[in-house]
């Protein structure tokens, strides 16, 4: 495989994709600028807490910020090649703190994400009665669009930040500031929090997003994109539409109703299985009967050529989730392995993890078995509950923070996670469901 040179902060930004500022009422854009990665935030985050508020289902939820007295009116947008994320903190009004917030569009519905973000800044505009904002973006969008964010947004200044740098720098903050975030997956325990760590390097980084980036972070300021594939979240939202005829991802958008298809489907309906081959397992290579020997490989039977009505929808999109997830989990392990890294880290929207009712089980399932199977258990596969977030709140700490504002949340009861016993499969669910609010115990 071949390995990509190191991607320092400090490498030139690319100038001819930059737009000199054009007058008081265009935006500026800025380009990356060099600065250290992992940024110790700005923001008081003692007391964090990940909230129960999230405002519906395809939310990712808010983090509590007790101490964050100040308002910082900062904003965040992580443009991707399917989905906008955007970060963005509110204050209180009559209870000390504020909070973090995380949303997402299409990116295919750029103008609906940008009209949210630009009632944000009017808000800022008034709370703080300046006009002076600053609006951080990464990813491909922040590119691709930028005229486009031009035009809406007038008067503002768009500091572009590098996707890789902004990526590390929001996991680093997650796996060190804040309490009941990363966990590791199984099916006995589908929800086991780590303690936050200060000891975190090194590690390796697999964004699964519409592509794959895998990235080896070995210091603060020290990373490298060692790896990636095309074939990541953008393929198995385009072959699920393609072949099940849904259109998105969400019960409350397209996607989730593709994902939902695949929590009834049996992949075994159209993945041929080694038992299927050798009637039986095939022991002497420590493979099982029930093991996926080959993905849709029964759709094609001895030269018939079967029509898409002959399989069930729910069956196609099983097999298309094992298939993306088994094959982003096998890539993992061998690039961790000639790497010779043991804590894997898995972020980007793909995985759902933070998806507050419809996260995804079979898919950490998946990659948590494929990194454990292949390392005989030496690696581990670690989660986090706003996966897909790492990029637009690694450009939300990049602000130098304009303070001064105020939004309004409650607060409600504390929450240990010990508590919850009965069956373990419901663990995932009571924790994404519950109006309660995860604390620290610290
Ligand atoms: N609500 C959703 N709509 C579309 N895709 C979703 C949704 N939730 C999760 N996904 C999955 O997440 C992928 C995008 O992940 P993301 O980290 O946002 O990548 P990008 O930065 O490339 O947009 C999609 O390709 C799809 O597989
Ligand atoms: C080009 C990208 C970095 C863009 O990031 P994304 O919007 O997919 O999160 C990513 O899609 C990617 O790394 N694709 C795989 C390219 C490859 O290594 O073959």
């Amino acid at each position: 495989m071949p390995v990509e040179p190191a991607i320092h902060p400090t490498a030139t930004p690319d100038s001819t994709q930059s737009e000199p500022s054009t007058g008081l009422l265009s935006p500026q854009f800025i380009d990356p600028i060099s600065s250290p990665l992992t940024l110790k935030p700005e923001m008081n985050v003692e007391g964090a807490t990940v909230s129960e508020l999230a405002s519906h289902a395809n939310d990712t939820r808010d983090i509590v910020l007790p101490n964050q007295t100040e308002h910082v009116s900062q904003i965040a947008i992580d443009i991707g090649g399917s989905l906008a994320k955007i970060v963005y903190f509110t204050s209180s009004n009559d209870i000390k703190g504020g909070r973090l917030h995380f949303k997402k569009f299409e990116t295919e519905k750029i103008d609906e994400c940008l009209d949210f973000i630009a009632e944000l800044v009017e808000d800022a505009k008034h709370i703080n009665n300046r006009n002076e904002q600053v609006v951080k973006a990464t990813g491909g969008g922040a590119y691709l669009f930028q005229d486009k964010i031009a035009k809406r947004l007038p008067g503002i200044t768009i500091q572009k930040e590098d996707e890789m740098e902004c990526l590390i720098n929001g996991l680093n903050f997650f796996i060190t500031e804040i309490p009941y975030e990363v966990f590791t997956y199984s099916e006995t325990n589908p929800m086991q929090f780590e303690e936050r760590t200060q000891d975190l390097y090194p590690y390796m980084l697999v964004n699964i997003g519409s592509g794959v980036s895998i990235l080896k972070v070995t210091g603060p300021d020290e990373f490298s994109r060692i790896s990636g594939t095309s074939l990541g979240g953008g393929t198995l939202w385009g072959l699920l539409s393609l072949l099940t005829g849904a259109q998105s991802f969400d019960a409350l958008g397209p996607f989730t109703e593709m994902l939902d298809l695949s929590q009834n489907g049996d992949n075994r309906n159209v993945d041929l299985l080694v038992g299927d081959i050798y009637g039986s397992d095939y022991s002497k290579l420590g493979l099982k009967s029930t093991r996926i020997a080959s993905s849709f490989g029964k759709v094609f039977k001895k030269g018939v050529r079967q029509s898409q009505d002959a399989f069930h929808a729910e069956d196609i999109s099983k097999s298309l989730l094992f298939m993306v997830s088994n094959n982003i989990g096998q890539i993992a392990y061998l690039v961790a392995q000639q790497h010779g890294l043991r804590r894997i880290y898995f972020g980007g929207c793909y995985i759902r993890a933070g998806n507050n009712l419809s996260g995804h089980p079979v898919t950490m399932n998946t990659l948590s078995y494929a990194i454990n199977f292949w390392s005989k258990g030496e690696m581990k596969a670690l989660f986090l509950r706003h996966e897909g977030h790492l990029g637009a709140t690694g450009a939300f700490l990049k602000h130098k923070p304009i303070r001064r504002a105020r939004h309004s949340f409650s607060y409600s009861e504390n929450f240990t996670p010990q508590i919850i016993t009965g069956n373990p499969s419901n663990v995932y669910g009571v924790l994404e469901q519950t109006k309660l609010e995860l604390r620290s115990k610290e």
